[in-house]
């Protein structure tokens, strides 16, 4: 069995608009995958059924064996952790060390052990220079480290990443991505909703598309962005070097400037024109 199921699930608001309609995937622990999909497409609202926020109106979602139904939103999200896409839906904390601290002393560590898990997970996202900051006073992408380190500080079996990249420059990007890998070394599952389509190609394999509100494809990156299909249906952009080797009918399936790059060579070798 999956260390994830997702059953057959539906989700209504309460208002009664559907936002998630007969979704189902597997994922195993220790995997990474993106999920992507036009604004409204049911991204969000099936990450927050994943770590218990949610409950399915119909179908179920297990974790480890766990019926997220059968169990509370704070015992569910011991095993998985959201990172809110605003990190400001988060915070409450009026300093750092508080608001990282927050969550291992809810489940009664000693303060030893919470002083240690803090100080180890602010080093490793790169925010331990500011642990006694009023995290409003940081800028929103720090703010999105420290609400990341609010969930590694929980040593959850799985972390949700919402729009990591947002408001990223290249080296919070870069940070963004050694943290998948560590984590993924950890062999915890990460999955993360992007709308950047670089970020998925550099980081991720399996991609899964939401489109009005159902997984429309589940599958590797390549087979993903060079599927007129499931790009038309879902609205999702090829990656740019994508769109410029089919724009140039290269028609080889490139997903990198390294492969572009490598095509226009060979190619020249055997005296084409691209
Ligand atoms: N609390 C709510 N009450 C009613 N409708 C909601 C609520 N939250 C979200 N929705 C609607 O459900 C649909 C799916 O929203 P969701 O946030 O899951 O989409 P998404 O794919 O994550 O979009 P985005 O990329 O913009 O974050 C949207 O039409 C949204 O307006």
């Amino acid at each position: 069995m999956s260390f994830i199921q997702i059953k057959d699930v539906s989700f209504v608001y309460p208002n009664e608009f559907t936002a998630v309609h007969k979704i189902s995937a597997s994922i195993e622990k220790g995997e990474k995958l993106a999920i992507v999909g036009q604004n409204g497409a049911g991204k969000t609202t099936t990450v927050k059924m994943m770590n218990g926020l949610l409950k399915p109106t119909k179908g179920d979602i297990e974790i480890d064996g766990l019926n997220t139904k059968d169990y509370t939103t704070a015992q569910i999200s011991r095993h998985v952790g959201y990172v809110f896409q605003n990190p400001d839906d988060q915070i409450f904390h009026s300093d750092v060390y508080s608001e990282i601290a927050y969550g291992p002393k809810t489940i009664g560590l000693s303060d030893d052990e919470i002083s240690s898990r803090v100080y180890s997970v602010a080093e490793l996202v790169g925010i331990d220079g500011f642990l006694d900051e009023n995290p409003y006073n940081l800028p929103f992408s720090t703010r999105k480290f420290v609400t990341i380190a609010c969930v590694l500080v929980m040593d959850v079996d799985v972390v949700i990443l919402d729009e990591p990249t947002a408001g990223q420059d290249h080296v919070g990007m870069v940070q963004i991505s050694k943290l998948i890998d560590y984590l993924q070394k950890k062999n915890k599952t990460v999955i993360t909703i992007t709308h950047d389509m670089e970020f998925v190609v550099n980081n991720f394999e399996r991609v899964i598309v939401m489109a009005n509100k159902q997984i429309i494809a589940d599958k590797n990156k390549r087979e993903i962005f060079w599927d007129n299909n499931v790009i038309e249906e879902s609205n999702i952009k090829q990656p740019y070097i994508s769109e410029l080797a089919n724009d140039m009918n290269m028609g080889n399936r490139i997903l990198s400037i390294d492969e572009f790059v490598e095509h226009v060579f060979s190619n020249k070798k055997e005296g084409a024109t691209v």
